[in-house]
């Protein structure tokens, strides 16, 4: 299989290297707006040719993957359209599905029968081709969110691609999809960054950051990720994102309440709650692990 890369960071360089690795990918073209990306990527072997532009890097490919921040996929489809060869299969990495169905309806004005809408549920903080892994998909999840006007054969091609990388591939509404990631992956990354940026402003007066524990850097972990990339989410998902920041808010301000007052009880309830729920969170994750 040929395949093109659009992105040459993180997601895409690791299903490069995934693909390579599992024997799928015979031909490895990219682009990508950044030429320092796209260098590193041909010196590190995870590409074999780099395109002088979109409609370059996809004429002679099998599948084509996205995995540009989530707010350029509308214009990169765009430009790739007058070079797609026919039986050409094109997929995303995107966090956000809506608004990335949205963005190729805009470009193509229905749905094109050539694309499959996914999204990886694993990544990391760190971002970039040098970054990229060939096991960052083993024993995780995709997404793939296909309308009915995606032929089956297309489907079936990114299913194969994903599930070479040691991916389990599952299948859900866009809505859905971006309803459960609103709560579960959008929601923390915002808390982070907005965690960290309060402490900085107080971090002058009060030197707080010399004094942090492990707890601290778990928390804020993903506070380390690309902003262009979280800015470029959060926007394309705020109808979402909205409503689970608003009830997080009324659950803080209840916890807030509950130590103003004292309510040891109220307090130990909400903590207890919060961690049965966790554990029983991390137990289902690991049953998970091993039943693949
Ligand atoms: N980082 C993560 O953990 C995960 C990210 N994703 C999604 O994957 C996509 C890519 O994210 P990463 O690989 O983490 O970011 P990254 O920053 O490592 O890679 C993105 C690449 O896209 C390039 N790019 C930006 N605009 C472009 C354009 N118009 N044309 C061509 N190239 C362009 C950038 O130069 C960069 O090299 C995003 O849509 C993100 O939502 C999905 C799952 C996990
Ligand atoms: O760094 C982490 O732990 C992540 O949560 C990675 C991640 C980021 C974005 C996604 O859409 C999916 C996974």
């Amino acid at each position: 299989m040929n395949l093109a890369v659009v992105g040459i960071g993180l997601i895409g360089g690791s299903v490069a290297r995934a693909l390579r690795e599992a024997g799928q990918a015979e031909r490895i073209s990219a682009y990508d707006t950044d030429a320092q990306q796209l260098e590193q990527a041909l010196s590190l072997g995870v590409i074999d040719r780099v395109g002088h532009s979109v409609a370059d890097a996809v004429s002679d490919a099998d599948l084509v993957l996205l995995a540009v921040p989530v707010g350029a996929v509308g214009s990169v489809v765009a430009a790739l359209i007058p070079a797609l060869a026919p039986g050409t299969v094109v997929t995303d990495v995107g966090s956000t599905k809506g608004s990335v169905i949205e963005s190729v309806i805009a470009v193509c004005g229905e749905w094109p029968q050539w694309f499959v809408p996914g999204h990886p549920i694993a990544g990391g903080e760190r971002f970039g081709v040098a970054a990229s892994r060939a096991d960052l998909f083993r024993g995780r999840r995709v997404i793939l969110t296909p309308g009915s006007a995606v032929e089956e054969s297309a489907i079936e091609r990114v299913r194969s691609a994903w599930q070479s990388c040691g991916a389990t591939v599952v299948e859900m509404e866009p809505q859905h999809h971006d309803e459960v990631l609103a709560a579960t992956s959008h929601l923390p990354h915002v808390l982070a960054y907005a965690l960290v940026d309060c402490l900085a402003g107080m971090e002058s007066e009060r030197e707080i950051f010399a004094y942090a524990a492990g707890g601290f850097r778990d928390f804020t972990r993903i506070a380390s990720s690309s902003p262009r990339m979280w800015h470029d989410i959060v926007r394309a998902n705020r109808a979402a994102l909205l409503p689970v920041i608003d009830e997080f808010s009324r659950v803080l301000t209840s916890l807030r309440d509950a130590i103003e007052r004292d309510d040891g009880e109220a307090v130990l309830a909400q903590f207890q709650h919060a961690r049965s729920a966790r554990e029983q969170y991390l137990e289902t994750v690991e049953r998970a692990f091993k039943n693949q």
